[in-house]
């Protein structure tokens, strides 16, 4: 019969991301790399809206405080956009754009976008603005070097079918374009850049002894693929589906208390 007074062991995987994040928190340099809708933010139709969890967000907070500790956003929205959603300080680490887009502090990234690179942009414009004109619901979110194509409120099999015909209408106009399907939403960018190579930037420029990404979604993978466990980072995938992470949680509430765990454990030894 079971002991009702006896506390349930906790599962083993639990116990090893927790004695992950109290490791993590000794780091001498630590970088806290995260992904932004999905993994702080959870999901809404409107992009604009969307916000991080307000526990997550008072962690980062408590965390960016710390000496030695910076916290970095990485994430496929447009850097401008993404400055609004996260609340952005003066200081912020942002990579924008998949990895395209890159602002430390006061420090940016120009694009310097070639004239073929600009060309191909205006005629994905327009192919991609005439498939979401003729689709109620479909939105085109226009970003520094590419489109994204948002099917989340569409229904049945709409979503599928909007995805084959912009894949369709981008094929008229380059055949050596980035594409990146994530959740409700398919990109097409000029530009070849992913969140792994946004990390090495944050790495080297914060100089980093351990990092921690956290991700949602398949263009995080390129994030995962980039840290090194051996080290003492830390991925950690959010959601279901395939990952290259050594944890996973179930969804952003979960990364918040994570945060919250690692920021309690960090104030102590800071
Ligand atoms: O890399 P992320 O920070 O996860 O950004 C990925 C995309 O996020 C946004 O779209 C997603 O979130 C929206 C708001 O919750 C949702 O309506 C949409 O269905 C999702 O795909 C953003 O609009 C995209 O630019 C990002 O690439």
């Amino acid at each position: 019969m079971t002991d009702p007074t006896r506390t349930p062991a906790a599962p083993p995987a639990a116990v090893a991301l927790a004695t992950a994040v109290a490791q993590l928190a000794a780091a001498e340099r630590l970088l806290l790399a995260l992904d932004f809708d999905g993994t702080l933010a959870p999901f809404v139709d409107d992009p604009a809206s969307a916000r991080a969890l307000p526990q997550a967000k008072a962690a980062l907070d408590r965390l960016e405080a710390l000496p030695d500790t910076w916290v970095a956003f990485v994430s496929g929205r447009p850097l401008a956009g993404l400055e609004t959603v996260t609340e952005a300080d003066a200081d912020a680490l942002l990579i924008g754009s998949h990895g395209v887009e890159i602002r430390f502090g006061r420090d940016g990234v120009s694009l310097d976008l070639t004239d073929d690179e600009r060309a191909t942009l205006d005629g994905l414009g327009r192919v991609l603005g005439a498939l979401v004109d003729s689709v109620p619901d479909a939105r085109l979110e226009v970003k520094p070097v590419g489109f994204g194509v948002h099917y989340r409120l569409l229904e049945g099999d709409a979503g599928a079918d909007v995805v084959a015909r912009a894949y369709a209408a981008a094929a008229t106009v380059s055949g050596a374009l980035t594409i990146r399907d994530g959740k409700d939403i398919i990109e097409f960018s000029v530009r070849g850049a992913n969140k792994g190579d946004g990390i090495q930037r944050l790495r080297e420029y914060t100089r980093a002894t351990a990092v921690l990404f956290a991700g949602d979604d398949v263009t995080d993978e390129d994030g995962f693929a980039a840290l090194r466990p051996e080290a003492g980072d830390l991925g950690i995938k959010v959601g279901e589906g395939d990952t290259a992470a050594q944890f996973r949680v179930a969804d952003e509430r979960a990364i918040a208390t994570l945060l919250t765990l690692l920021a309690d454990a960090r104030e102590r030894v800071r």
